[in-house]
Formats: C-alpha cells, sequence, structure tokens
C-alpha cells in the first residue's frame, strides 16, 4: 500500500524484520491506526460535553501529527520530483496527484492531497493487512486448501515469473479463498455507523429519523439460517454464488452509495500479496498446533495472537527467485 501511495515501502526490505525496521512500522500504526474504534461520543453526546476522557483533545492531536508527518512526506516527494509533469505514466498516487495540482491547482490543494493520502492510509492498510493473516492463518489450518490454490496458482502462473492481476481470471479458487476469509472473518463486522435520514421499518422494527445504525455482517455472515455449515471455512461455497452479493447476504465491503469504494482495489491487492505468498513459499504450522483463531472484538476484528509460520522458498522458485 505504501508503494502504491508514496512509491517506496515503509520500511526497507532488509530492515523489516530488525528492531529498526518494527519502529517506524510502529509508529505508522500509532499515528494512521490508532483512530479506527467506535467513538463513544456518538451514542452518548453528554460525554463530548464534559469532555470525557479527553477523546476530543486526543483527536486534535492526532489530526495535528497526522498532519506534520504527511507535510514531512509531502516535502520529501516534492524536492525528489521537481518535473512531475506526465499524468500518464505509472507512478505512485501522492505523484499523480502533485501533476494534477499544476493542472488544476486550485482543486487539488495540499490539504486535498493530504486528506486522500490520509484516507488511504487510515482505512486501507489495517483492513488489508488484517484480512490477509487471518487468509494464511485459515490456509496453514485447511491444507488441503493451501494445496489446492497452490496447485491452481502453479497450473496457471508457474514458476518463472510473479502472479500478476492479468492472471486473476484464470484463478477462481484464490478469489473463492479471499471471499470466504472475508465471510468469516469480515475486518468491519459492524460496518461503518450510518445515520436513518427518515423514518423507517427494517425487520419489523420502526427506526426514527435521526437513529445511529449498525449492520452486524459478522452474524449475517455465520448466520445458519443463510449459510450451510456456516462456521466452517469451505472456499467451494463461492463456487456457487452468482455474484458475490447475492441475496445480500455477503456484504464485508458494506452496501450501498456508502459501501467501501476501494473494495475491487483491496481485493485485487490482497489477490497479488496472498498469491505471491503461496506462490513462492511453502508454508507450515510452527510445531504441531493450530493456529490459534481467536479474535479481538474490536472495530477491526484482528486476531489476539499474531499468526506466526515458517515459510521456505518453494523450490520450483529458487531459480526465479535467485535473480531478483
Ligand atoms: C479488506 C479490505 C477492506 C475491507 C474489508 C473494507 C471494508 C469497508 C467497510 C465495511 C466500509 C463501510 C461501508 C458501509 O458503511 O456500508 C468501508 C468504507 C470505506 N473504505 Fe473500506 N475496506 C477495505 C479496504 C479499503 C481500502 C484499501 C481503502 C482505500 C484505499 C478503503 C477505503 C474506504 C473508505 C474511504 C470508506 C468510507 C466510504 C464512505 O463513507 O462513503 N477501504 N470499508
Amino acid at each position: 500500500m505504501m508503494r502504491m501511495v508514496v512509491g517506496k515501502p515503509c520500511v526497507r526490505e532488509e530492515f523489516a524484520c530488525m528492531d529498526v525496521g518494527k519502529k517506524p512500522l510502529k509508529e505508522f500504526k500509532k499515528v494512521f491506526c490508532s483512530s479506527l474504534t467506535v467513538n463513544i461520543y456518538d451514542f452518548f453526546p453528554i460525554l463530548w460535553w464534559v469532555g470525557y476522557k479527553g477523546l476530543e483533545k486526543n483527536m486534535i492531536r492526532l489530526q495535528r501529527k497526522r498532519d506534520e508527518v504527511l507535510g514531512r512526506l509531502f516535502e520529501e516527494i516534492k524536492l525528489n520530483n521537481d518535473n512531475i509533469l506526465d499524468v500518464e505514466k505509472m507512478r505512485p498516487l501522492i505523484e499523480t496527484l502533485f501533476s494534477l495540482q499544476k493542472s488544476e491547482p486550485e482543486f487539488f490543494s495540499d490539504d486535498v492531497i493530504k486528506s486522500l493520502t490520509l484516507m488511504v492510509f487510515v482505512a486501507g492498510t489495517e483492513t488489508t493487512a488484517i484480512t490477509m493473516e487471518w487468509a494464511m492463518s485459515l490456509l496453514l489450518n485447511h491444507p488441503k486448501v493451501l494445496q489446492k490454490v497452490k496447485a491452481e496458482i502453479d497450473c496457471q502462473v508457474g514458476c518463472e515469473r510473479f502472479i500478476n492481476d492479468l492472471d486473476f481470471s484464470k484463478l477462481p479458487y484464490l478469489h473463492c479463498v479471499i471471499n470466504e476469509t472475508l465471510r468469516l472473518y469480515p475486518t468491519v463486522p459492524l460496518s461503518l455507523p450510518h445515520c436513518s435520514s427518515v423514518g423507517c421499518t427494517v425487520g419489523g422494527f420502526h427506526i426514527l429519523q435521526g437513529t445511529i445504525l449498525l449492520v452486524n455482517a459478522w452474524s449475517m455472515h455465520r448466520d445458519p439460517k443463510l449459510w450451510e455449515e456456516p462456521t466452517k471455512f469451505k472456499p467451494e461455497r463461492f463456487e456457487e454464488i452468482n455474484g458475490e452479493r447475492e441475496g445480500f447476504k455477503f456484504i464485508p465491503f458494506g452496501i450501498g452509495r456508502r459501501a467501501c469504494p476501494s473494495a475491487g482495489m483491496a481485493m485485487r491487492v490482497m489477490s497479488l500479496a496472498l498469491g505471491a505468498f503461496i506462490q513462492c513459499f511453502d508454508w507450515e504450522m510452527v510445531g504441531k498446533k493450530m493456529v490459534d483463531m481467536t479474535s479481538s472484538s474490536e472495530f477491526l476484528v484482528a486476531k489476539t495472537k499474531p499468526l506466526e509460520a515458517v515459510c521456505t522458498p518453494c523450490p520450483s522458485m529458487t531459480n526465479f527467485l535467485s535473480q531478483l
């Protein structure tokens, strides 16, 4: 995600597993992911008046910090890219926005570019990373599924290049694995709070205008009236579903006008990353114990215990990987 937005990873690969690499990642999470929580002020507005737990002050402080970090990042990018002109060329998001700023400065102000960058960092990094961690964990606990998806990638992509987005149409099972992961572990289980603009009736309940509504995707995705063996990991079930949102029973990205605008991009990013993990490495559990699948009960449903796994380069890929 950092590469797509900024053009370089958050941490250089050689430092990724070292303390020197972990520090900036921790800092990034603190600045961009810490606001992903249910805001108690929305439910008890009185707390806002009494300044409960200094939430508002903390949000203001966080916003200042974000502004400062993004400001530094922008300076660095502007310094290194004096002649940002060519919009057509493939380039990271921020550079593209700066090139548009040259032609439409009144619209693409620094503040607009900051907001767009912030949106991708806040809404797009943890959600995709958490889903991939769930997917890898499920695959390790279901080695036959892992074998099947690996066989699909080996057969359709081979071992002389990395998987790319032109391969997706030939990799339906990989798509089913990601969908089934999102069914069992929808990263945003209660979607985002919405407010009813008019009074209405939902499932026999009268909803007053101005009510905060949450949609429980988690329970819909595990409802035995909607899904056969709902708690089982069976990617094959998505082979039979015509259109992923059939009957609105599968809504990991929400639904309607305020649904996730990046669902397509998220699916592509996750297919590429997960596909490459499976293509390039053989994966094993640490020891004989199944991966612990306990989930946190927070705004984003993450694993309580981070996934630990052993990976070794696939023998069939070593030739290609050694040339990188
Ligand atoms: C696995 C990955 C992701 C999941 C599961 C996910 C899920 C969701 C959900 C459930 C919503 C709320 C929809 C609703 O209220 O009905 C949402 C909104 C949103 N998502 Fe995502 N998302 C993911 C990735 C991304 C990425 C990669 C980006 C940006 C690059 C993104 C940007 C947004 C934005 C901006 C909204 C707010 C839309 C609005 O309020 O109109 N999401 N997402």
